[in-house]
């Protein structure tokens, strides 16, 4: 029997990763504008019972973290509204749903990594649209995995890599912050993660334990400055030129929202009940960067 994952967004990072991942015995059926727009939460239920699901994954959002401080009411609509919108087709379904979420739902201002019962504390627009996006599918199904992850990069879309690598292009030095501490996570082991939690979810349809919220970032742990430099260090293994990391504060870097000092999940929870667990941070972000390279370098041919 093939398991049918519907899944919310079209060129998004995890999105692209699942539909590169797609193991054996799965579709994933991906749904896009105007079909399903989460700033239309009406259009949402609709589209999602089409596509005739067994599971739901809501990926798509409204991402760009700077611009939802000038437009909160849009982030809210589209993370928050339509998620729960996502949830309730769910629960109507009797199938489960996989909300995916974030780090910048804490303050940061804790000291060791976050884990699942802490007190969350958005600082930011895009970070309370998340929460509120994770209380509204809570509160429409219990049949709900939600997986807070973070510092998402792939070959696909935006991300921290790709613009690293766009920069590394004009300049000998980047300045980028080494105040905030995270995980950079791949959208590919995100996407190999969220197949196996799909499975459990359908497989053991009573288990609570699989239930509620999961921390999913890649193991191990870094600044901003950290993921550049590793960047940097692979694209010159590659012959690429040398680039410095100037190592900055946040202060010196000033954006329109504000970020959390300490971005840190403790992703213990999801290892003991899903038995999932991402590789180191290193191991994901190398062949990522030499993709990315070899990509560059056959659009140049
Ligand atoms: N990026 C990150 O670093 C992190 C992201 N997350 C969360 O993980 C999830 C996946 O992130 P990521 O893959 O990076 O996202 P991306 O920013 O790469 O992609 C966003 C996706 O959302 C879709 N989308 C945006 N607005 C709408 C809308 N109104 N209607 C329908 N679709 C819409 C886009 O559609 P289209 O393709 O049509 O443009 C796109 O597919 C999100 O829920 C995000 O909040 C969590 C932690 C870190
Ligand atoms: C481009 C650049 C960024 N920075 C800093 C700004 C910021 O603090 C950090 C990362 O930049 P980004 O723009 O990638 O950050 P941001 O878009 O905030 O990334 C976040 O996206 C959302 C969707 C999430 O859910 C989070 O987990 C997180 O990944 O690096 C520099 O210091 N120097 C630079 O040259
Ligand atoms: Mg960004």
């Amino acid at each position: 029997m093939t398991l049918r994952i519907a899944v919310t967004g079209w060129t998004g990072q995890v999105v692209c990763a699942m539909l590169e991942r797609v193991p054996v015995g799965v579709e994933v059926i991906a749904l896009r504008r105007p079909d399903l727009d989460l700033a239309v939460p009406k259009t949402v239920a609709p589209a999602l019972r089409s596509a005739r699901p067994d599971v739901i994954v809501n990926t798509a959002a409204y991402t760009a973290v700077d611009q939802a401080e000038s437009e909160p009411e849009l982030a809210m609509r589209v993370n928050g509204e339509a998620a729960g919108e996502a949830a309730r087709a769910a629960a109507a379904l009797g199938i489960p749903m996989i909300q995916l979420s974030t780090d910048y739902v804490f303050d940061g201002t804790l000291d060791r990594p976050y884990r699942e019962d802490d007190a969350t504390g958005p600082i930011s627009a895009y970070g309370a649209s998340k929460l509120a996006g994770e209380r509204a599918v809570a509160a429409a199904t219990g049949n709900h995995a939600i997986l807070r992850t973070a510092w998402i990069y792939s070959p696909f879309g935006k991300n921290f890599v790709k613009t690293m690598l766009r920069l590394a292009e004009t300049r000998d030095e980047v300045g980028v912050v080494a105040d905030q501490a995270g995980c950079p996570t791949s959208a590919l082991d995100i996407a190999d993660a969220i197949f196996t939690v799909a499975r459990n979810l359908t497989a053991r349809a009573d288990d609570a334990d699989l239930r509620g919220v999961f921390h999913m970032s890649a193991a191990g742990e870094a600044v901003w400055a950290d993921v550049a430099e590793a960047i940097f260090a692979e694209r010159e293994r590659h012959g690429g030129a040398p680039v410095r990391v100037r190592r900055i504060a946040t202060a010196d870097y000033p954006t329109p929202a504000r970020r959390p000092a300490n971005s840190r999940l403790d992703c213990s929870k999801l290892a003991l009940a899903h038995e999932v667990r991402l590789p180191e941070w290193q191991s994901s972000l190398r062949p990522c960067v030499a993709r990315l390279l070899e990509d560059q370098a056959k659009d140049q041919r």
